[in-house]
Parts: C-alpha cells; sequence; structure tokens
C-alpha cells in the first residue's frame, strides 16, 4: 500500500519518518524549499525513503492519503482539491472543529469526498517523540471496521501501535476537545492558581467533554481511551504542548507567537456555538472561548467558574 502525508508540519513530518521505517512514504508541502530539514520539525533529518514533493497530484498517487492539516485549514484545502482525493483512503489528524460548519474533520472529508473512506489517527502523541522513535500508542478511528483494521496494519510499526475503533465521532471530539481543556489547564498554572485547580479544571472539563460527546452520538468508552482520556492527560500536563503554553502565556498576561498552530483556540469557539446550539453546559470551554477573545480577564474567568450555583458531581 502506498502511503502519502499531505502537509509537512510537525506532525506529518514526524509521521512521515515514523512510517517510512515500513518503506517509501510521499511527504507533500506546499513549500519545500527547506530541503531534507524541516524547520517545523527542528533536529529531524529526513530519511532517504521520504520523497518529498510540492506536487500535490504527484503525492495523491498514493492511495493511502494521511491529512496533517490543521482543522481551521483543512475546509479550505479540501475546496481546492477534493478532486485529487476522492476514492481514496483518508486519514486526518487534525485536533479540532470546523469553526464555519462545527463539524469535525471526519464529516469534511466525507462531505467533500463521497468516495473516499474516511479515518481518524488520534491520540496522545507529540510530533517530537514520533520522530526520536519513542514509543507511542494511537487511536485509528474508522466506521468501516474492516477498513479501519486494514489501515490499522497499514500505519502500525514496532513503536506505533494503533488501536482501532469504530467510533468516529468519540475518537475525534476527544482529540478536539481536550486542546480547548488544555488551554484551560495552561491558564491555570500561567496565573500561579496551583496544581489542585489544575486538576479540577481538567477532572471538570472532562466532564463535558463526555457531555458534548455523548450528545453527537461518540460511545462513552471512547472518550475514556487514548484519543480521550489520554491525550487530555497528555497535554494537560506537559509544556511541549503549545495548547497548553498557550494558556500559560494567557493566564500569566504574556505574549504568545500568533503562527504557533493552537487548535484549541478556534475550537474553543466551535463548542461554545455547539452548545448553545445544544443547549448542553459546557462552562470550561465557554470561558476559554472568553479569554482568548479577551472578553473576560483570568481573575473574572476564575471567580466566575467558582461561584457557579453548587451542583452535584
Ligand atoms: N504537533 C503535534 O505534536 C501533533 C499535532 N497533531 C495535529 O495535527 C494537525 C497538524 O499539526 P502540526 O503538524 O503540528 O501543525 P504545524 O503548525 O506544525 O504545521 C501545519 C502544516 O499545515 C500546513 N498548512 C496549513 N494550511 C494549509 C493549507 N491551506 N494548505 C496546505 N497546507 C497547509 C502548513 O504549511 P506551511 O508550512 O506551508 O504553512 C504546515 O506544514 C493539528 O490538528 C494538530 O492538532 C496531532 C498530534 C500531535
Ligand atoms: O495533540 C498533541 C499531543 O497529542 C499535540 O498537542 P499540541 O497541539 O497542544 O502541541
Amino acid at each position: 500500500m502506498s502511503i502519502a502525508i499531505l502537509g509537512a508540519g510537525a506532525f506529518g513530518t514526524a509521521l512521515a519518518v515514523a512510517l517510512a521505517a515500513r518503506g517509501p512514504v510521499t511527504l507533500w508541502a506546499r513549500d519545500t524549499s527547506w530541503g531534507r530539514d524541516n524547520p517545523r520539525l527542528p533536529g529531524v533529518t529526513l530519511p532517504d525513503a521520504i520523497h518529498v514533493t510540492d506536487d500535490l497530484g504527484d503525492a495523491a498517487r498514493a492511495n493511502t492519503l494521511l491529512l496533517a492539516l490543521p482543522a481551521q485549514a483543512l475546509g479550505g484545502f479540501l475546496a481546492g482539491h477534493a478532486v485529487l482525493l476522492d476514492g481514496k483512503r483518508l486519514v486526518s489528524t487534525a485536533k479540532g472543529i470546523d469553526l464555519s460548519k462545527l463539524t469535525g474533520p471526519s464529516a469534511l472529508l466525507a462531505d467533500a469526498c463521497p468516495q473516499a473512506t474516511v479515518a481518524v489517527l488520534t491520540g496522545p502523541s507529540f510530533a517530537a517523540d514520533i520522530a526520536r522513535g519513542l514509543p507511542t500508542a494511537l487511536t485509528l478511528a474508522c466506521a468501516d471496521g474492516d477498513a479501519g483494521k486494514a489501515l490499522q496494519h497499514t500505519l502500525s510499526t514496532p513503536v506505533l501501535r494503533l488501536y482501532r475503533t469504530t467510533d468516529v465521532t468519540g475518537a475525534e471530539l476527544g482529540g478536539a476537545l481536550k486542546n480547548v481543556i488544555a488551554i484551560a489547564a495552561g491558564v491555570v498554572i500561567g496565573a500561579g492558581l496551583g496544581d489542585s485547580a489544575r486538576a479540577a479544571i481538567v477532572t471538570r472539563g472532562f466532564a463535558e467533554m463526555t457531555r458534548l460527546a455523548a450528545r453527537l452520538g461518540a460511545r462513552p468508552e471512547t472518550l475514556t481511551g487514548l484519543s480521550g482520556l489520554g491525550d487530555l492527560t497528555l497535554t494537560c500536563t506537559s509544556a511541549q504542548s503549545r495548547n497548553f503554553r498557550y494558556g500559560q502565556a494567557l493566564g500569566s498576561e504574556q505574549p504568545f507567537d500568533s503562527a504557533t498552530t493552537v487548535e484549541g483556540a478556534a475550537t474553543a469557539r466551535a463548542v461554545a456555538a455547539l452548545s448553545r446550539r445544544l443547549g448542553c453546559d459546557m462552562p470550561v470551554a465557554a470561558m476559554v472561548a472568553a479569554l482568548a477573545e479577551g472578553r473576560v480577564s483570568v481573575d473574572n474567568a476564575a471567580e466566575m467558574l467558582m461561584t457557579r450555583p453548587l451542583k452535584e458531581e
């Protein structure tokens, strides 16, 4: 099975390095002027088994295409290129909810490419860890169980262990929502509110993740798996996470590089819109959206969360 990765950001490049251990991989980027050393993944020189190209037609000849693009870029990319991708096995790695359509990446792919087999690759995994060959376990979600099993085998390596599920909704929501909660956890630490407060925000954040996921038809056990609780744990506790670092900057009122991909900021706004539409209470996500938009201060946000009406856990 030929594999191409579309998007040579940190994660696409790391996946290419990991999969090149199994055989040839094509890595597509709109700009390949960096040669064999991608500044998005510093310190890694691409092995010879990776063919780098800026020709999308060339890359799209592969039958398995991994789309490693940010969630808010995916819709625009598909609008321009869906015709090249339809009928293929398409696997999105995006961890976010599209702000204009309020859907996850799988629906964007299925709408744009109705003949394609659509899957999602998600779970706790920093690009730098994968590129170094450190052991990593991920979730491969595909509604078609047989197709998912085939993809699981195509994309697993001795250090990249894929579990599979047919619950695409649960898997992609876990990956998207944990980024929002990671921002909240970063705010708590950045503002000096302490580890106890972080544990509280992560736990209450997980409660609202499962609440929204259930409303959208996800299976509860998916949220306690790698793609939900697993990735939430990683992202809320590590300064390797861009979402966590962005939250820290918000909490400590420090500047943050706006060119950095922070999926949770736009996704918090999408979640706030979804929760209003569904009548689903998502106070942590609403607060992250308000903080990211500068509508509340950190002090006000903490006070508003702490003084909500008392309730059962
Ligand atoms: N980094 C990580 O550790 C992990 C990331 N992910 C997820 O993977 C997704 C990608 O993240 P990551 O690789 O880190 O992001 P990066 O910010 O490192 O890279 C984003 C890439 O997307 C490309 N891109 C953006 N918009 C477009 C477009 N319209 N057309 C073509 N290419 C585009 C950029 O190209 P250009 O360089 O030309 O701007 C860049 O190569 C995110 O959803 C993230 O949450 C998942 C697991 C781990
Ligand atoms: O999704 C990730 C780890 O699983 C990467 O997190 P960040 O996008 O916050 O860096």
